[in-house]
């Protein structure tokens, strides 16, 4: 079973998926792919100046020559048509990883984090789809606390389908405003009643 799990930026997608994994499940986290192998690649990282300058590329410090995310994000983000194309050139070579991983333990019980899920129309990949939901004020406290600041977070989640229509769209809806107690609880239900 592949299970895709979505929601809005700091809803708690990170936190369900690594609770799916307690119970079991194998593990993919797609911005960790696009963080890790994909825009550090030579063919990605060459992509990126050429289509926005060296001003998205490290000139200092240890990453030198590697793509600078908050530059990159700056210049995305201020433009929806460089966002999208940036996009139409990563989000392909994600399904890629994906398709390796998954098809590398068939038998196994996966559980992929997909921020993008529905704004990419990707729920063919998946047997059932999980939204975690939020409230907007837990959501931009989250983000506050781990350093993303609420104009930063505003800016992105204004480019992501609206919570609500994922939380229509979903098979589940896992209700993330209290403890990751109360998170895991729900999985654990959930868990038992999908394997
Ligand atoms: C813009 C980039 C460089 C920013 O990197 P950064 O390390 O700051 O953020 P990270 O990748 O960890 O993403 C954090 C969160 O931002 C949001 N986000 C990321 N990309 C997008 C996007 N294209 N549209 C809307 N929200 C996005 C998501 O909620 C995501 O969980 C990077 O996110 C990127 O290259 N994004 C394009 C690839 C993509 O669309 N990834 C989504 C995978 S389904
Ligand atoms: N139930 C909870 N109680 C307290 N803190 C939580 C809870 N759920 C998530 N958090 C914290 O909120 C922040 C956002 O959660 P998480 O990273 O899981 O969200 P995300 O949807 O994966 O975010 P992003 O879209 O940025 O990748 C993290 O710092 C996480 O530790």
């Amino acid at each position: 079973m592949i299970l895709g799990i979505t929601g809005g930026m700091g809803c708690g997608k990170s936190t369900a998926t690594r609770i799916f994994e307690e119970m079991g499940f194998r593990r993919i986290d797609s911005d960790a792919l696009v963080r890790d192998r994909i825009l550090t690649s030579p063919e990605c990282v060459a992509e990126a100046k050429r289509r926005f300058g060296a001003e998205v590329i490290v000139t200092d410090a240890a990453d030198c020559g590697q793509i600078d995310r908050p530059a990159l994000a700056r210049v995305l983000f201020a433009d929806e048509a460089k966002l999208r194309a940036w996009e139409d050139f990563v989000l392909p070579r994600l399904y890629v990883l994906w398709r390796e991983q998954l098809e590398g333990d068939r038998a196994a019980n996966w559980v992929v984090e997909a921020p993008l899920l529905y704004e990419k129309g990707l729920e063919n990949w998946f047997d059932f789809v999980v939204c975690v939901a939020s409230s907007s004020a837990t959501q931009f406290a989250r983000l506050a606390e781990r350093g993303v600041s609420h104009t930063l977070a505003a800016q992105r989640i204004s480019k992501q389908l609206p919570l609500a229509q994922k939380i229509e769209k979903a098979d589940f809806v896992l209700s993330n405003d209290g403890s990751t107690d109360f998170l895991r609880d729900q999985i654990k239900h959930l868990a038992a009643r999908l394997v």
